[in-house]
């Protein structure tokens, strides 16, 4: 956002030394050289010096020569042979005339640039090699060396908690972060520990800068915002000099909060950089390393950073006593996209045919920054269209406005296509959870992430496994292709949503029977050799340790492998088909269910559940959220004493 802020600043110092460089010179110059020059021919000066009016003659290595007569004005022209003709020369001094050979610079305009250009090129040289020497930055007066950090002042434009919706779990893991900056020093007396620094996980427009500043405001301490972009500078070593400074500055201000955004620019894995190292941004990075290390925690700083690609960061970064606590902030579900719509209607005047249910429902997907967009668009075209108050239609048109605008990264699905997904991923975590050898089902959610996840259910296994069972390996492929399964039962139907799903399965199969000898009617007969091992080696050699025969046996047992599995997949949703129905009507509402919900769910009998689901976000809330939504209009605006809006 308010990256390469710096480079501009240095580029504006290089244009100043060469402006003063260039008007030295041709001030200098018009002053002393050329001022009172007159061209002439060279037989002018023959004649002059003939008629005895020059008094000194300079003559010049480049074969100009100029004169000066008695009434002290100059004369040039050229006259090589003045050079040459050294008589004739001889015979002027002779007269009394003074003469003076000089060599010269000044006629090859390329050698006068040089001469400036020289000294500013030093005095740049010399400004670089300053910073990197400089030790603390901050007093050696050097203005831009200085952080460009921004601070945040806790009492201006303070954020806190409330502003910040959607985002329960990540406001819980950090309110003990609000309470260390309210009182450092209690956490000290009780001996716990602080983490030094917490690092935000989310997609962009998740709302991490937000959560930061929520954090600072809930603390009540100033804030200190730097992009890791900001740093990426010219000079070597001056990223690292900010770094130094952002950290004095926070310390001289504690308690506070350093927030790095986009930690990813400096601190990547070092070395991975393309064409070798990449200097300034190893510095940059070491020197927060070092300042993160140095600092005492009791004094009262956590800093925080955010990126959405914890992948790539170098590991040092992740270490104990760095950013050793992670916050994971998803895409907000429909309850969490309601409360954000709802922060950014506030003071916003809102016809009562809003329903942020619908609204809600209808932007899967959307994170808080593309919410915060819609309720601008929307209330940009209730003025263009000169309405006294947002309507509906306004909200649904800045939807799709929204969704084409040039920001958004992922789709949003029509109706049929979540239901599909919902089926779909409910096949997989109702599987997940009735199996006893799978791994167990952390979470279902139709949120789509990206353009090529629609939706997901996340298994995690209970502990870290180096070997797996043959039952926990077919429990896998039959949870992999329940998805496919709980389709087929629904809909009929078949979609082109589960190719990973099958290949993965597949894949899985055909390593149990040819690599870990798992299947009873081939035996523990391993057919695929170490070179082969690999499934790109495979395809590029197609050669075989086995006949065609064998070929043909281990291609049926990996089929009877799949079929059996899927058949499995759907037999037990078949018997569960009315709670996977109505469960699948909850997932739609909801779009997020943990594992240990749908667990509780499924315990359920038929009716229970069917009275459970059906009573989800209806009618109280809805009324609810009629009452909010009038609080949003100053009184004499309401709509409901104004007749026909
Ligand atoms: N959970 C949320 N609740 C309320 N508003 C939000 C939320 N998330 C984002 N917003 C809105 O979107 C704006 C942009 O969010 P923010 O800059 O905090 O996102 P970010 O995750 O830091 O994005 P980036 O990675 O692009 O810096 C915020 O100023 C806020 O108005
Ligand atoms: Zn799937």
């Amino acid at each position: 956002m308010q990256n390469k802020r710096n480079q501009p600043r240095v580029f504006l110092l290089l244009l100043i030394y060469i402006t003063i460089g260039i008007l030295i010179y041709v001030g200098v110059n018009s002053l002393i050289g050329t001022q009172n020059v007159s061209k002439i021919e060279y037989s002018e000066l023959v004649q002059m010096l003939e008629d005895k009016r020059i008094v000194s003659l300079e003559i010049e290595d480049s074969g100009y020569a100029r004169a000066r007569d008695q009434a002290g004005l100059y004369y040039e022209t050229y006259a090589p042979n003045l050079l040459s003709d050294q008589q004739y020369v001889y015979g002027l001094a002779n007269q009394g005339i003074e003469i003076k050979y000089t060599r010269s610079l000044g006629n090859s305009w390329w050698i006068s640039i040089l001469t400036f250009l020289l000294p500013v090129f030093l005095l740049i040289f010399l400004f670089t090699f300053l910073f990197r020497s400089s030790g603390g930055g901050a007093n050696q007066g050097m203005n831009f060396i200085k952080s460009p950090a921004k601070k945040y002042d806790p009492k201006k434009n303070r954020a806190t908690f409330n502003d910040v919706a959607g985002v329960k779990e990540a406001k819980e893991e950090l309110t003990d972060v609000v309470k260390f900056l309210k009182d450092p020093k209690i956490f000290n007396r009780l001996g716990a520990r602080m983490p030094k620094g917490v690092l935000l996980v989310g997609e962009p427009g998740t709302g991490k800068t937000l959560l930061a500043r929520a954090v600072a405001g809930e603390a009540n301490v100033p804030f200190f915002y730097i992009s890791g972009s900001d740093f990426v500078e010219l000079f070597v070593g001056v990223g690292a000099a900010r770094v130094r400074d952002l950290f004095n500055q926070a310390k001289a201000n504690a308690p506070a909060i350093i927030f790095i955004d986009e930690i990813d620019a400096v601190g990547r894995q070092r070395g991975s950089g393309l064409g070798g190292g990449h200097d300034e941004r190893e510095q940059t990075l070491n020197s927060i390393l070092v300042e993160m290390d140095g600092f005492d925690p009791s004094i009262g700083i956590i800093v925080m950073a955010a990126t959405n690609r914890p992948d790539v960061l170098d590991k040092a970064l992740l270490r104990p006593g760095r950013f050793d606590k992670k916050v994971v902030i998803d895409r907000p579900d429909a309850q969490g996209r309601k409360e954000i719509l709802k922060i950014h209607f506030r003071g916003k005047k809102i016809a009562p045919d809003v329903d942020l249910d619908v609204l809600a429902r209808a932007t899967p997907g959307f994170v808080g920054a593309d919410l915060e967009n819609l309720v601008n668009e929307a209330a940009l075209l209730a003025a263009r269209n000169g309405e006294k108050f947002i309507t509906m239609k306004d909200c649904e048109e800045a939807i799709e406005r929204v969704i084409v605008g040039p920001e958004r990264k992922t789709r949003v699905l029509s109706e049929q296509e979540k239901e599909v997904v919902a089926y779909h991923e409910l096949g997989h975590a109702i599987l997940g959870i009735s199996l006893p050898n799978a791994d167990p089902v952390h979470k279902v959610t139709i949120i789509p992430r990206g353009y090529a996840t629609l939706g997901y259910t996340l298994q995690l296994p209970s502990e870290d496994r180096y070997l797996m069972s043959k039952s926990e390996i077919l429990d896998d492929i039959t949870v992999m292709l329940a998805g496919r399964a709980a389709e087929e039962i629904i809909f009929d139907e078949i979609t082109s949503g589960a190719e990973n799903d099958l290949k993965r399965a597949t894949e899985m199969a055909r390593r149990m029977v040819e690599s870990f000898g798992m299947s009873e009617k081939i035996g523990p007969v391993a057919w695929v050799s170490e070179s082969e091992e690999t499934f790109l080696a495979r395809e590029l050699f197609r050669e075989k340790n086995y006949s065609d025969e064998t070929a043909k046996e281990l291609d049926s047992e990996i089929k009877q492998i799949i079929n059996k599995s899927y058949e499995k997949a759907k037999s037990v949703l078949l018997k569960n088909k009315e709670k996977l129905e109505l469960i699948a009507q909850y997932l739609l509402k909801k779009e997020t269910i943990t594992g240990k919900e749908l667990k509780e769910l499924l315990k359920k009998d038929v009716d229970d559940l069917e009275e459970y689901v059906e009573s989800f976000g209806v009618s109280s809330t809805l009324e609810e959220e009629r009452v909010v939504n009038y609080e949003y209009l100053p009184r004499e605006n309401n709509p409901i004493e104004r007749k026909g809006i």
